[in-house]
């Protein structure tokens, strides 16, 4: 899906969302630019108007959200709750008591892993995975071979900001992408 498609999201939507971003240069190590999303989460308006436009990225309503560690938990369960679904947690490892399968991967500044706890996704389930930033692609695909894994389906990752030179699009192959900026 493409940047800044007004024909399904709210222009004025968009402009505050692009409004509340921030970049800070040289964190968390020396040349990484990051996107900081602090202010539009403190932002009531700013956070609405991502909330909507997170869960317009499939056209059909997903069974249940998975939001990412960490910023996705934020976003996942705002998504989750204003489509009346659940919210499953994808983890950092060593943070869920019991798990059903783990996925390492590497980032812009580092690497880590996902877990995805035991029991909670049906199979067969269409699930609306949600993050802030789309970087390398790492953590997404490895969210998405985990709700996979499980037995369900990913309906779209849906994500704030895709950082577009980093090529994680190109990383989740045919998952369908929702990315409502660029930078
Ligand atoms: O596309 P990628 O290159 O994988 O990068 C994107 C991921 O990086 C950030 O998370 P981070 O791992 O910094 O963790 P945090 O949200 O727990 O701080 C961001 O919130 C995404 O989850
Ligand atoms: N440059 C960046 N800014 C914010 N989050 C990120 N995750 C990976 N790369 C990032």
């Amino acid at each position: 899906m493409s940047t800044r498609n007004s024909a399904q999201h709210g222009t004025a939507d968009l402009d505050l969302v692009a409004g509340l971003l921030r970049d800070v240069p040289d964190f968390p190590t020396p040349g990484i630019r990051f996107w900081d999303l602090s202010a539009m989460l403190a932002d009531g308006p700013g956070l609405a108007a991502t909330t909507r436009l997170l869960a317009a990225a499939t056209a059909e309503p997903p069974d249940v959200v998975v939001g990412i560690e960490a910023r996705g938990f934020l976003l996942g369960a705002a998504v989750a709750h204003s489509l009346g679904l659940g919210v499953v947690a994808v983890r950092k490892q060593g943070k869920l008591p019991v798990v059903a399968a783990s996925r390492s991967y590497d980032l812009e500044y580092g690497s880590a892993t996902l877990e995805l706890p035991a029991g909670v996704i049906r199979p067969g389930a269409r699930a609306l995975l949600v993050d802030d930033v789309l970087a390398t692609g790492g953590t997404a695909a490895a969210a998405c071979a985990l709700v996979e894994g499980a037995g369900a389906a990913v309906a779209a990752v849906s994500v704030v900001l895709e950082l577009p030179t980093l090529e994680g699009r190109a990383r989740l192959g045919e998952h369908p992408v929702h990315a409502l900026l660029t930078r």
